[in-house]
């Protein structure tokens, strides 16, 4: 078997002159559970279903197990899919419609009994397997389009937004089952979704979309900690942007000099962020930017003021007004004080986690 469950090569979906799918390339690994996450109309689902033989690409090639499958009709792919608009059997109950494709597959009635109460019980339905889907709510119906799905076993499952009905306390639970079953079972998994969280908790890896295009592929902790753009970076949590100009970069370490003519050093990422004199941006996410309890001086330290304060319980959040102008946000977790507003204050950016990237951005893993 090819290593690969899953090889995207190029793939085109133009609706007239709207490119809804844009060059995009990516491959799935065998056992893998893969994400396409991006903003609503970057091309996801579009992606998904050219996958599944639903939409046929206008260029480009998909090939599944190794096997070109572009132009095969979608029961000629081996997939198993999950989409946002279920079509669940109206005159079956929960039972019948999950033991639907086993029958077909002439599973013995022990096996299909057996199977039934696993996934209704993986997907919290145990109990209504005698209703029928008129008098399920909607994330009940999702819930069991999901257990339908799963009740066959596929080696490859495409799904699209599988969680998007239910309310988060669901969602979050259905997520950790789906991942355990997903890991249990080897299946390998490609999932489209818009939430970050979601993409970042389940993955093996993680295709960033936007506008069409691969925005960057990496590992969730990858992504988090070197995003290759500024929209990776903004997109995927909270990050601080810090413009100036690339003034060296030697040693594993670049230096960047603010408008304020403040001079902050970061680490260098893998990838070049560009020649001295490049105007690039400096990021870093707001927990790892340390408030100061005492003043102090040297490298990489701001003053400001602050500007808001957010208390979320388990984190505080506060909103800096930098003496430069900008704003900074940072999070503080094993916090004992309250700043007020205005409360003058400094803050430490360490050099570690302010990372450099060119001002327009656009990276992929060398994977
Ligand atoms: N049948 C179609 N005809 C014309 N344009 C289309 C068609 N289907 C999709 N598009 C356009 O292609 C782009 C990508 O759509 P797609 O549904 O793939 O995005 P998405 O990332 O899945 O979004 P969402 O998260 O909102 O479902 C959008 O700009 C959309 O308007």
């Amino acid at each position: 078997m090819s290593d690969h469950a899953i090889q995207v090569n190029g793939i085109q979906k133009l609706y007239g002159t709207v490119k809804a799918v844009d060059d995009v390339s990516f491959d799935v690994r065998q056992g893998e559970f893969t994400s396409l996450l991006g903003p609503s109309g970057c091309g996801k689902t579009t992606t998904l279903r050219m996958i599944a033989g639903f939409i046929d690409p206008s260029g480009g090639s998909i090939r599944i197990n190794g096997r070109e499958v572009t132009h095969l009709p979608p029961d000629k792919r081996d997939v198993g899919f999950v989409f946002q608009n279920y079509a669940l059997w109206p005159h079956m109950t929960v039972a019948e419609n999950v033991a639907f494709g086993l029958k077909l597959r002439r599973k013995k009635r022990a096996f299909i009994r057996n199977k039934i109460e696993e996934v209704l019980a993986v997907t919290g339905l145990t109990g209504y397997e005698d209703r029928l889907p008129k008098r399920l709510s909607g994330g009940q119906q999702q819930r069991v389009a999901l257990a339908r799905a799963l009740a066959l076993e596929p080696q490859l499952l495409l799904m699209d937004e599988p969680l998007s009905n239910l309310d988060r306390a669901l969602r979050v639970s259905m997520r950790r089952e789906l991942k355990q079953l997903q890991s249990r079972m080897k299946m390998t998994t490609l999932y489209v979704t818009h939430d970050q969280e979601e993409a970042l908790s389940m993955s093996n890896r993680v295709v960033i979309m936007n506008g069409g295009r691969v925005e960057q592929i990496a590992e969730p902790y990858a992504l988090y900690e070197a995003p290759a753009s500024s929209f990776v970076a903004d997109f995927v949590g909270i990050t601080n942007f810090f413009e100036g100009t690339l003034v060296q970069c030697a040693d594993g370490w670049d230096e960047v000099r603010l408008a304020s003519g403040q001079v902050l050093k970061a680490r260098a990422g893998e990838a070049s962020a560009g020649k001295p004199g490049d105007v690039v941006r400096a990021l870093i996410r707001p927990e790892r930017i340390i408030l100061l309890a005492e003043p102090e001086d040297g490298p990489n330290v701001l003053g400001g003021r602050v500007e808001l304060s957010e208390y979320f319980g388990a984190v505080l959040r506060y909103t800096i007004r930098l003496d430069s102008g900008d704003v900074l946000r940072l999070e503080v977790h094993n916090f004992d004080r309250f700043l007020e507003n205005g409360a003058p204050v400094q803050v430490r950016v360490p050099p570690e986690h302010l990372r450099v990237i060119p001002l327009d951005g656009r990276g992929r893993d060398a994977a």
